[in-house]
């Protein structure tokens, strides 16, 4: 499913949070929403999964404008994975999990068989099978993550977007969860402040600055050191995977550049 979000602009409290923003990702795209801090980027996704309603612009899911689909049946076709997702709910991960369910109708031959299995694949998918009788809120930050990973699987979704899914993640889990994306087939929106994991995972990255798209292309269209200088105010050096060519920044630490700036 192809999702575009066209001439997009979006005021809070006489403020233009994003303004006149325009992006498309083809279906099967994994499209990677890069940039700084307070950039627009959660802003955008939050239009795409109905959050927030845009002060002007539209948002289409192939040649469908989302605004005339009933929210249910947006749910069904659009998951999401938020920064807090599931922070606030007092249930099992199993509750949480088959949650996913609730926009789909229910089938009357359905026995709760299906269910149990599809939120059974989407637990071992997730590394959260052990944790099936916990209650949410005793969680750690990253297995909270993974379970709500788990619930927008259960959800059959044509489209998954994912606002910084891997922030809580350790390194297994981060490579295991971009990996799924990277080859899931569902056209995939995340935003990611890793850009080595966005280069690795991500068909095609949109840099986000000041509340706008400043630039879309593969990563090594975008990722050159004079445009993340630009857009993020450091200067990486670039070098390509030894085993994928897929561009790959460093960082140099130096104190000097830290002196007086205000972190
Ligand atoms: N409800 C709101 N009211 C006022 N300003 C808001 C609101 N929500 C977001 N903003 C502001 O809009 C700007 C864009 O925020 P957004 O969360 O979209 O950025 P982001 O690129 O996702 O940032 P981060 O990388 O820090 O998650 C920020 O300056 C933020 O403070």
């Amino acid at each position: 499913m192809r999702v575009t979000l066209e001439e997009i602009s979006v005021r809070k409290a006489g403020r233009a949070l994003v303004r006149d923003l325009t992006l498309q990702a083809a279906s099967g795209e994994v499209l990677g929403l890069i940039g700084p801090n307070g950039s627009g980027k959660s802003t955008a996704l939050r239009c795409l999964y109905r959050a927030i309603r845009p002060s002007s612009g539209r948002v289409w899911l192939d040649d469908t404008e989302l605004a005339a689909l009933p929210l249910r049946e947006s749910a069904r076709r659009i998951a999401a994975v938020t920064q807090d997702s599931g922070a606030d709910l007092d249930f099992t991960v199993f509750e949480t999990v088959a949650m996913g369910r609730f926009p789909h109708p229910r089938d009357p031959r359905d026995t709760g068989y299906s269910v149990e299995a599809l939120c059974r694949a989407a637990m071992r998918r997730t590394d959260t099978t052990h944790l099936v009788e916990r209650g949410l809120l005793s969680l750690s930050g990253g297995e909270r993550q993974r379970v709500m990973i788990a619930r927008a699987l259960v959800q059959q979704p044509s489209v998954l977007v994912l606002d910084e899914p891997t922030n809580h993640l350790d390194v297994r889990h981060q490579v295991e969860l971009l990996s799924y994306l990277r080859g899931c087939g569902l056209t995939v929106l995340v935003a990611l402040h890793d850009l080595n994991l966005a280069a690795a995972c991500c068909d095609r990255l949109a840099v986000f600055h000041d509340g706008s798209v400043v630039g879309t292309g593969t990563p090594s269209e975008v990722l050159t050191p004079s445009a993340v200088h630009r857009v993020f105010g450091v200067t990486p050096a670039m070098v390509p995977h030894p085993d994928t060519g897929v561009v790959q920044l460093h960082y140099t630490l130096d104190p000097e550049n830290a002196e007086g700036k205000q972190l």
